[in-house]
């Protein structure tokens, strides 16, 4: 006994660990297994878990006196704090406009060819000042803390010009350093062909390669490179030049693969061993075969494909059965997935990607975790973690899906802090 602790979180009615898989992502059977502990508790102090186990034993170890925060939740399912490892979280302006042109059939390419999409937020994001884009960063990630993420991945991508895509990357920085969501910065100037390159998208290559690039790395402004390996955007030619740079530079890499047409960019994700592969809903046979041979894990966007109106989800029951390291994210952006809710993204994975509610849960802790390089520090309940948890009111870790679209979260706590609800003794 004797460990003092300034909040104990105790007598869950589920508390959900998902423990053990800090080191690999989880695979196949290993993501069915989410390590619940009944009447669990844990006990945290200075922002780190320092128990954990049924309530019982965990008090037994402490000390507990009333400066210790206590939060009974008794009834309730407590969950590491969600990992949202794909956003575009930081942009302005935004295109509910489309929406009419989407329901009147126009496709997501179509839209961006004739100057919409992304290049209409790119228009927004350079008129706008660094402080704008903070404040609405601020905003997003208030409702992304309040159902339920507590770290997040967020790209640039939206200023396609050295200085734009630098004032984007150091509003990333603030938000950062004054939001409690912990972020995750990647560099995405290969996004679109600006208009100002249009007909010359190897001049806009040269550009991201020769002068973003060596910015980016030099200044420290992002852990990560990701390219937008599309039809009518980067070929995979373009995108290993860009990626290659990247490496060269230090940065860790990632794809926009396979989301609208199969050209085989998962296959390059796995050829230059990049952290992850998103999208994917062309992904070929061969493409999951070789993901599940690799260590890339494969981030799927369901509510991307539920936005977009689109047939065809990813294939996320033969990659799970393929051996792929599986996670989830919102993919929030203003075009293709205006959606910051995970708990909305698990509910889509069970009914459209066939997930049962486990994977889910493995696929927005751990599994995302894996994704953004963070599974040391967050993504599960164990000793020495981020103390990063919430407590939904759900009796069953299920009823998070089940209960579609209403936000369960009751309380939210960010490195030992309580930062959302919190009906607790102190
Ligand atoms: O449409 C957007 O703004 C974001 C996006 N990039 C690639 N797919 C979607
Ligand atoms: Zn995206």
């Amino acid at each position: 006994s004797g460990k003092k602790a300034d909040l104990l979180v105790r007598h869950a009615g589920q508390l959900v660990t998902v423990a053990g898989h800090s080191v690999h992502p989880k695979r196949g059977q290993e993501l069915t297994e989410i390590g619940i502990i009944s009447d669990g508790a844990v006990a945290v102090s200075d922002g780190v878990i320092i128990a954990i186990g049924p309530t019982a034993e965990v008090e037994e170890q402490l000390e507990i006196d009333d400066s210790c925060k206590i939060i009974n939740a008794d009834g309730k399912v407590v969950l590491p704090g969600l990992v949202d490892p794909h956003t575009h979280l930081v942009f302005a302006g935004s295109r509910e406009h489309e929406l009419e042109m989407k329901i009147a059939g126009m496709g997501y390419l179509e839209i961006l060819a004739r100057g919409g999409g992304i290049l209409d937020t790119v228009r927004a994001t350079r008129a706008a000042g660094r402080e704008e884009l903070v404040q609405a960063g601020r905003k997003y990630l208030d409702q992304m803390l309040a159902q339920g993420t507590t770290t997040a991945e967020a790209k640039s991508g939206y200023g396609l010009t050295v200085e734009d895509e630098i004032k984007t990357l150091k509003a990333i920085q603030e938000l950062n350093t004054t939001h409690p969501v912990d972020l995750v910065a990647t560099f995405l100037g290969a996004h679109a062909i600006p208009a100002e390159y249009k007909g010359e998208p190897d001049g806009f290559v040269r550009l991201v390669m020769a002068e973003m690039l060596p910015r980016v790395a030099r200044e420290g402004l992002a852990e990560f490179c990701d390219v937008f390996c599309e039809e009518g955007v980067f070929s995979v030619e373009q995108t290993r030049q860009i990626l290659l740079e990247a490496r060269k530079l230090g940065l860790k890499l990632k794809i926009h693969a396979d989301e609208i047409v199969s050209l085989g960019g998962a296959e390059l994700a796995v050829e230059l061993k990049a952290t992850s592969a998103d999208h994917l809903m062309e992904a070929s046979d061969k493409s999951i075969r070789l993901l599940g041979q690799s260590k890339t894990v494969a981030v799927l966007l369901p509510a991307t494909t539920f936005c977009l109106m689109g047939k065809k989800y990813a294939p996320a029951r033969a990659m799970i059965d393929s051996g792929v390291a599986v996670a989830l994210a919102s993919d929030f952006n203003p075009g293709s997935s205006p959606v910051n809710s995970m708990q909305i993204v698990m509910g889509i994975a069970c009914r459209q990607l066939k997930m049962n509610p486990a994977e889910v849960i493995s696929a927005v802790t751990i599994n995302s975790a894996h994704a953004i390089g963070r599974a040391a520090e967050v993504g599960s309940l164990e000793k020495g973690k981020k103390a990063d948890l919430v407590v939904f009111d759900a009796p069953d870790y299920r009823y998070l899906m089940y209960r579609f679209g209403t936000n369960l979260v009751e309380t939210v706590v960010k490195a030992g802090q309580v930062v959302i609800g919190g009906k607790c003794n102190g």
